[in-house]
């Protein structure tokens, strides 16, 4: 059986990760392979736009994350009920039993909210949708019955996952 080691983001004293991630070496050699492809695609993407942000579960671009937020000034916010998200939303995500903001939810749904443009990246099953889900039900005025959120995906599988959330 293939060695297992655990992947996670470097912890902070703000961020406690709920989900936890195990994959064989195998992969996570690929795994960083993607992620060293992917930063420098990403540095491509910075020097034209800078307003976007990133990050992946790995100890280089979580800094990247983090030097991002100092000069941003946005902050990680580690409980949904310091995000002021509307009270329906916010009792819809505690009925649906999130307790806590994932890593990415800590980092990723307050700049969205706030008009930044963001590309984020994380491990699979570490509340990603969930992520542009919160944010895009909150920007929506309800009383506006004309289309206000457009979410592309790239095969037909994944449009019904995000469906489901
Ligand atoms: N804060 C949270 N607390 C508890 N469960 C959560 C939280 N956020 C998401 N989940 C649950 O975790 C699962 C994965 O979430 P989600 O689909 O948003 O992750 P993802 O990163 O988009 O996954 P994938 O990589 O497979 O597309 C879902 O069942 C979702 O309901």
């Amino acid at each position: 059986m293939a060695q297992k080691t655990e992947e996670r983001a470097k912890p902070t004293t703000e961020e406690e990760e709920d989900f936890s991630v195990t994959k064989d070496s195998n992969a996570n050699d690929e795994n960083l392979k993607e992620d060293r492809e992917f930063k420098t695609n990403w540095e491509k993407i910075v020097d034209v736009q800078c307003d976007l942000f990133f990050f992946y579960n790995f100890r280089d671009a979580i800094s990247v994350f983090e030097d991002w937020r100092a000069k941003s000034n946005c902050k990680m916010i580690c409980s949904f009920d310091d995000m002021n998200l509307h009270e329906s939303l916010l009792r819809g995500i505690y009925g649906i039993g999130f307790e806590k903001p994932s890593g990415i939810q800590q980092r990723g749904i307050m700049p969205i909210i706030q008009g930044h443009d963001t590309i984020a990246q994380a491990q699979s099953g570490t509340g990603k949708t969930a992520t542009f889900c919160i944010a895009a039900l909150q920007l929506l005025n309800v009383d506006e019955p004309s289309c206000q959120v457009l979410i592309l995906a790239p095969t037909r599988e994944l449009a019904q996952q995000i469906h489901k959330v």
